[in-house]
């Protein structure tokens, strides 16, 4: 174990903070930290908690895991015992059609709380971006106005964090994602600097660190999640977790697996009938329903051909 401080005595409990690849960075519960080598491939992520005996880490049991899949179906884990997702959208580019559907259902899937960030309020169409994911998500999502060219709109989302929050941002290309995790954590790139010092340098692009903020709570970073165009989530998730169907509560439909499309005994579709779930929004998770099933579709014809 190549140490940055005193020497770690065995059995100390902490976080992983840096994954570098074939060694992890260990935040200790007193604050210092100590590099441990790991085998590739060990399963361990940034956040997961440990506990480090005679130089060998013992993984905790997670509380829940952040997961991305490539563009060749294999799933990743980006991250351990996150609490909270900011999914990052501005006015330009414009959302693609149900990417925030999708990241809100994929984050809830995980076990993770959802939030907005609107990113670049200081351009045209702002107001109006803000205005319809308010009418839409306000009631079931915090949402974040702000601009990180200009600095401002910052502290609400400070204070979020501060609550003790864990969290990652996800965006489609050039939403302003970096930008944002500048202002929020400026130190990120100068500790990835010192991480090459270490001889690993050829990692530090890969590099997933955890890191805290200022007022409080933490942020993971790990460059190529940030970037969830495409995001993941099964006709389950789906049926289970789209933001709107809130109001089901404990109100079950009569089949467990009911994809609320025309089965009988569909709570949804009451809800529907009702006005509770506005028809636009019912519409956007058929849309979305027929995607999904569409992709599961493909990738159960893969599978038979390997
Ligand atoms: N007007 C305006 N432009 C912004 C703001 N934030 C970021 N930008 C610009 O948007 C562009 C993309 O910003 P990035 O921070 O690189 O976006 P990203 O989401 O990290 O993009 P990728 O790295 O491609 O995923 C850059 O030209 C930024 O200068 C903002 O608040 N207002
Ligand atoms: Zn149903």
């Amino acid at each position: 174990m190549k140490n940055t401080g005193s020497n770690p005595s065995p059995g100390r409990e902490g976080v992983i903070v840096a994954h570098l690849g074939v060694a992890v960075e260990v935040r200790f519960d007193d604050g210092e930290q100590a590099r441990v080598r790991v085998k590739r491939n060990s399963g361990h992520v940034v956040g997961d908690g440990v506990t480090v005996c005679d130089e060998v880490l013992h993984r905790h049991p997670r509380r829940s895991e952040l997961r991305r899949r490539d563009t060749r179906g294999g799933v990743h884990l980006v991250g351990a015992n996150l609490d909270v997702l900011g999914i990052v959208v501005a006015p330009i580019p414009v959302p693609p059609a149900g990417f925030l559907d999708r990241a809100i259902v994929a984050a809830r899937s995980g076990g993770l709380l959802p939030f907005v960030v609107v990113n670049k309020c200081d351009l045209p169409g702002a107001e109006e971006l803000l205005e319809a994911l308010r009418n839409c998500y306000g009631t079931t999502l915090p949402i974040f106005p702000l601009s990180a060219a200009l600095r401002q709109g910052f502290e609400p989302l400070r204070l979020y964090f501060a609550q003790g929050h864990r969290g990652a941002f996800v965006g489609t290309t050039g939403v302003g994602k970096s930008s944002l995790l500048n202002v929020l954590c400026p130190e990120i790139d100068l500790r990835v600097g010192e991480i090459s010092e270490y001889g690993l340098g050829r990692h530090t692009t890969t590099v997933s660190t955890l890191n805290a903020l200022e007022k409080g709570g933490e942020l993971i970073d790990t460059p190529g999640f940030r970037d969830f165009g495409l995001v993941d989530i099964s006709t389950d998730d789906l049926s289970l977790h789209f933001p709107g169907f809130e109001a089901l509560g404990e109100n079950s439909c009569r089949f467990r697996n009911c994809r609320h499309r025309s089965e009988p005994g569909c709570a949804v579709a009451e809800l529907v009938a009702r006005g509770t779930v506005p028809a636009d929004r019912y519409a956007a998770y058929l849309e979305i329903l027929n995607e999904v099933e569409s992709d599961e579709e493909t990738s159960r014809r893969r599978d038979w051909k390997k």
